[in-house]
């Protein structure tokens, strides 16, 4: 198994800097140089044709290594001009070193967006603008340098993180679109949450040599989990039987939201579950055992009949299409008294945002899955303080809330008590009613497989997204949560 990335905060990567720095013995402009250099063999590996290249830099040292990028440029007789966002007189340090450098290498150095040629679709963009020194609201000048890339035909290429994104949150207002984006010494969560995985295109991280020693002293914000760094089921010995695999009990279905949890169970199912029972409005037998007959379905009218059902599962997922009624508030207080773990999902999540149910309630044995609106909901706030800054979200919920937190969306962020992990996988196909009640279903028939919650949630979350993504070999628009089923069970073992 392999070690997560870890990713880290703005101020941290400085840290990193200065201690790369320190370790090597080289001057700080050694290392923007190098910073600049790998940057410019990855533009040049993916663009070796372009006809020309802008660099659009910034007052500091991201603007700084587009200056040195633009030197190389000019070097390999790539045609360059620099728009300079701030004035060069005002460049300090490094920065000013580095305008020196493209001035010497013959860079034509512009300080007015007038005077720069309309890009076309061969004119590279390089965004130095804004790096990890960005913080506040975005300088008037600067947006207008933003939109001004956001309207060129081309490619465009960041440097170190795009221009806009908050390197700590992955919030963004007005922030570069990129292609690519290749950062440097330390990977920043932004590029990995929120609106990061939308802006940055394909990320390229490149550490310049910093030595392994200083990644120890650094804390970062999250972890994150690629396929290979996941911990896996166990193989299943030759006589093994279904009561070793977790019977799962699925709790949802108001009227009209049948469906959703019909679709939990089948995702438990193809997750490995060994038993699956579901419990729900009686207008939905027929259609579940026709769809599901391996389902042992349940008809409940009101929470006393649920109370015998909780006796004999392992794991209790509460929530898809559960609804907001008396029905529904009875049937999450009387799961939620249960002494197994549980899986907290859908309007289950909502009803205990409103606090009449399960109020105050703490366990270290269940895992909530929001997404934004969720969790908006969960904590009192709106969605966009939650879009703000996920990560801070995510661990605000498990505070109020305890045991595992699942925070759905293009990065999806897991908070539990060691710590926040981040996975990014799925599309935007995804987006698409029902997706979510199989996450549930996952999460649920893995913890009844004896996965430790934390690993069950990392793992749901993985599958859930890579299921999603072959899925989508016919297009993303369309695409259907039950279609990701099949994907499930292959991907499972
Ligand atoms: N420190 C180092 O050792 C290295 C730094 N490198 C580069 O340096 C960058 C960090 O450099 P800096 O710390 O100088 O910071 P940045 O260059 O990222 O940002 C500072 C500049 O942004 C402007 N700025 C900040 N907030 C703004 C706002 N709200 N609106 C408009 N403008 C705003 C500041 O006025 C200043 O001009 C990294 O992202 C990376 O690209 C690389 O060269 C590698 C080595
Ligand atoms: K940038």
């Amino acid at each position: 198994m392999d070690t997560p990335q870890p990713l880290y905060s703005a101020e941290s990567v400085r840290e990193l800097d200065r201690q790369t720095i320190a370790a090597l013995e080289i001057p700080s402009i050694q290392l923007m140089k190098r910073a600049a250099r790998a940057a410019f063999i990855h533009l040049r590996a993916r663009w070796a044709d372009i006809g020309r290249i802008q660099v659009f830099c910034g007052g500091g040292n991201n603007g700084g290594d587009g200056y040195v990028i633009a030197a190389l440029a000019a070097q390999k007789k790539i045609p360059v001009t620099v728009f300079a966002c701030t004035d060069p007189e005002l460049l300090k340090g490094d920065a000013r070193e580095a305008y020196a450098y493209a001035v010497r290498e013959g860079v034509q150095v512009l300080t007015s967006l007038t005077e720069l040629d309309s890009a076309d679709g061969n004119t590279l963009i390089v965004d130095a603008l804004l790096g990890t020194g960005f913080s506040g609201e975005l300088r008037q000048d600067v947006a207008h340098a933003i939109e001004r890339i956001r309207k060129s035909p081309g490619p465009v290429f960041s440097v170190d993180i795009p221009s806009g994104l908050s390197a700590d949150s992955g919030s963004a207002d007005l922030a570069v679109q990129a292609n690519m984006t290749v950062t440097f010494i330390g990977r920043k969560l932004g590029l990995y949450c929120g609106r990061g995985p939308a802006l940055c295109g394909e990320v390229i991280f490149a550490d310049l040599g910093a030595p392994a020693p200083i990644y120890q002293a650094v804390e970062p914000l999250a972890q994150r989990f690629e396929r290979s760094s996941l911990k896996r089921l166990p193989e299943r010995a030759a006589d093994s039987y279904k009561n070793m695999f977790g019977h799962i009990l699925i709790v949802g279905g108001d009227s009209g939201f049948g469906g959703a949890a019909l679709m939990a169970a089948q995702s438990s199912a193809r997750s490995g579950a060994g038993l699956i029972s579901l419990a729900t409005r009686p207008e939905h037998l027929t259609a579940a055992l026709t769809r599901c007959p391996e389902v042992m379905a349940h008809p409940v009218i009101s929470g006393q009949e649920l109370e015998p059902l909780l006796e004999g599962p392992d794991v209790i997922a509460v929530g898809p299409g559960l609804g907001r009624s008396p029905w529904s508030e009875q049937l999450l207080a009387r799961a939620g008294r249960a002494q197994v773990p549980l899986v907290v999902d859908a309007d289950a999540l909502n009803i205990l945002a409103v606090g009449r149910v399960l109020a105050g309630v703490k366990r270290d044995d269940w895992v909530l899955t929001p997404h934004v609106g969720e969790a908006a909901r969960l904590l009192g706030c709106n969605t966009a303080e939650v879009l703000a800054d996920p990560r801070a979200a995510a661990v605000a919920v498990q505070q109020k809330f305890s045991g595992v937190v699942i925070l759905k969306g293009a990065g999806t962020l897991i908070a539990h008590e060691g710590g926040v992990d981040l996975i990014n996988s799925g599309n935007p196909g995804m987006a698409s009613g029902g997706m979510g009640d199989l996450l549930t279903g996952i999460v649920a028939a893995l913890i009844g497989q004896h996965l430790p919650l934390v690993d069950a949630a990392r793992l749901a979350v993985w599958l859930h997204g890579e299921a999603g993504n072959r899925a989508t070999e016919d297009g993303q628009r369309g695409l259907l949560a039950t279609d990701l089923l099949p994907w499930i069970r292959r991907l499972v073992d």
